[in-house]
């Protein structure tokens, strides 16, 4: 930061086009080169209330605090304003945020909880401090052009062992070193998962939110856990270190979640299966090395195969209403020849093999949704506080807190349900939780996905205009209005 001091008369000589200068925050900007390419336009820079003048609120009204974060516009700083203090400051990376009710209380100072360990809370730090350093920037990155997630961010997990606990707790984590060893394996538990699913919000990045290994989240799994030993000790390996990438493909144009209509053909062969069909709407279908595949048999049954990108198999990209980051693909397979040792569990029996699943899947989207929902939560809450309209933030006005209340309540209600809910999971057996928590898992992502979309709805009414513009002060807003719909 420039030491150079000014006084508000002097700052305010400059005040034509060419010798434009204006003070935000303390800070004193020289605008006279950027005027004339400001994305504004120059015409609101040279305004009597703007040009030489303390320019903060207006600022404010428009502007996202990052932008003068940006090495671009960080040096048009001159210095700053003889005995005046910023009073704007960006919360450092990993650290908590201290807007009320932008985190959940149990990482509010002064706040208690019954389900958090000291391990937890090292495991949040650690995780948050990664999430902001390796993953946020990548994330925004890819979102502007599309592209899947670098090599570089799965290769910094891998290290992590990041990419082997997105997966749980359980077998699949002995012997490893977590977090460069901040938790042990046999502790590692469903809120240490919760944690990492949570801290995936502040990447505001829903497409890159699948792309950064969703596919591996639900595909895995079923590898794991009714793959034979070698198929498993040559998939594990290769994906856990980030190297290859895996896709659930189950869903087709003819049946979308509707498993047991599935058209996809299995017909059994000498040492295995010829698979014909279509697969739709698969997460990281365009990078995926391995797809645990659900096919009809001749028998009517389901089989769940294991197959290798390779002959017969193709893939090509879905527009989808977020960003190409999450590789959803459109799949086809012209009579591929797999393995019997890929099958997974038994013959005809690979309903047993999907469904096994989806109550961690459903838990662990729900996780994420919350969080995404509390991070525009705050998002609304720094807006209302920033913006000022007839002389008065915004939050003076009752209807604005009125919305302001229902989203902090919904918000609440989840993230407590969430606890609830994953402490039961901590207790239980998997066949318990199978057998005991289907029901509220679901109720739970129901009500979160729900409630996420009337907060969707309330946070476009508070934004306005923003609310609907994919770049400046509102494009989380957009952004998350836009891909809400995608949990539910
Ligand atoms: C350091 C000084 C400034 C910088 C670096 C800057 C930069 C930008 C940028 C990058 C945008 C594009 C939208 C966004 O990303 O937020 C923008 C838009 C805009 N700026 Fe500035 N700006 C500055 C000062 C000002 C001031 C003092 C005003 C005073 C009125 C102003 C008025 C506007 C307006 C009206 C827009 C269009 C907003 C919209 O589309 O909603 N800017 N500015």
């Amino acid at each position: 930061m420039s030491a150079k001091l000014f006084s508000v008369d002097e700052v305010a000589k400059h005040n034509k086009e060419g010798d434009l200068w204006v003070i935000i925050d303390s800070k004193v900007y020289d605008l006279s080169k950027f005027a004339g390419m400001h994305p504004g336009g120059l015409a609101v820079l040279l305004d009597d209330e703007v040009a030489g003048q303390d320019a903060t609120e207006a600022f404010f009204g428009l502007h996202r605090y990052e932008v003068l974060q940006k090495p671009q516009y960080k040096r048009l700083m001159i210095g700053s304003i003889q005995g005046q203090k910023s009073s704007i400051q960006a919360r450092p990376v990993g650290e908590i945020s201290r807007v009320p009710y932008a985190e959940p209380s149990w990482l509010t100072p002064g706040y208690f909880s019954p389900y958090y360990s000291e391990s937890h809370r090292k495991f949040q730090k650690a995780i948050r401090k990664f999430m902001e350093e390796v993953i946020v920037p990548d994330a925004q990155a890819r979102e502007e052009d599309g592209k899947r997630a670098s090599q570089h961010v799965f290769d910094e997990m891998a290290k992590l062992e990041i990419i082997a606990m997105r997966l749980g707790p359980g077998q699949h984590l002995k012997g490893r070193t977590l977090m460069s060893g901040l938790v042990k394996p046999e502790e590692f538990d469903y809120f240490h998962e919760l944690i990492m699913g949570q801290e995936t919000a502040h990447m505001a990045a829903r497409g890159y939110q699948d792309g950064m290994g969703g596919g591996t989240y639900i595909g895995l799994p079923p590898i794991i856990n009714f793959g034979k030993p070698a198929l498993r000790d040559k998939i594990v390996p290769e994906v856990f270190s980030g190297k290859k990438f895996c896709a659930l493909a189950i869903s087709e144009a003819f049946a979308g979640s509707d498993v047991a209509g599935l058209k996809c053909l299995s017909k059994k062969v000498d040492g295995g299966y010829r698979v014909t069909g279509t697969k739709k709407w698969i997460t990281n279908g365009t990078f995926a090395d391995y797809f645990t595949v659900g096919c009809r048999t001749e028998q009517g049954g389901l089989n769940v195969l294991v197959i290798e990108r390779g002959e017969g198999v193709e893939t090509k990209a879905i527009k989808t209403s977020y960003s190409p980051t999450a590789g959803t693909a459109y799949i086809t397979f012209d009579n591929v020849f797999v393995p019997a040792d890929n099958l997974l569990g038994e013959e005809n029996k690979g309903l047993h093999v999907i469904l096994s699943n989806f109550n961690h899947e459903r838990w662990g989207m729900t996780t994420a949704a919350i969080a995404n929902q509390r991070f525009i939560v705050e998002e609304c809450l720094k807006w209302v506080s920033q913006r000022k309209v007839f002389g008065k933030p915004l939050h003076s006005q009752a209807v604005i807190r009125s919305k302001l209340a229902a989203m902090i309540s919904r918000v609440e209600a989840a993230q407590n349900w969430l606890e609830h809910v994953t402490y039961q999971m901590n207790n239980m057996k998997y066949k318990e939780q199978a057998d005991r928590l289907a029901g509220p898992i679901g109720l739970l992502k129901k009500f979160a996905t729900e409630t996420a979309q009337e907060t969707a709805r309330d946070a476009v009414q508070i934004f306005g205009g923003r609310g609907i513009t994919k770049t400046g002060m509102g494009k989380f807003i957009e952004h998350y209005h836009r891909t809400v719909p995608f949990d539910a």
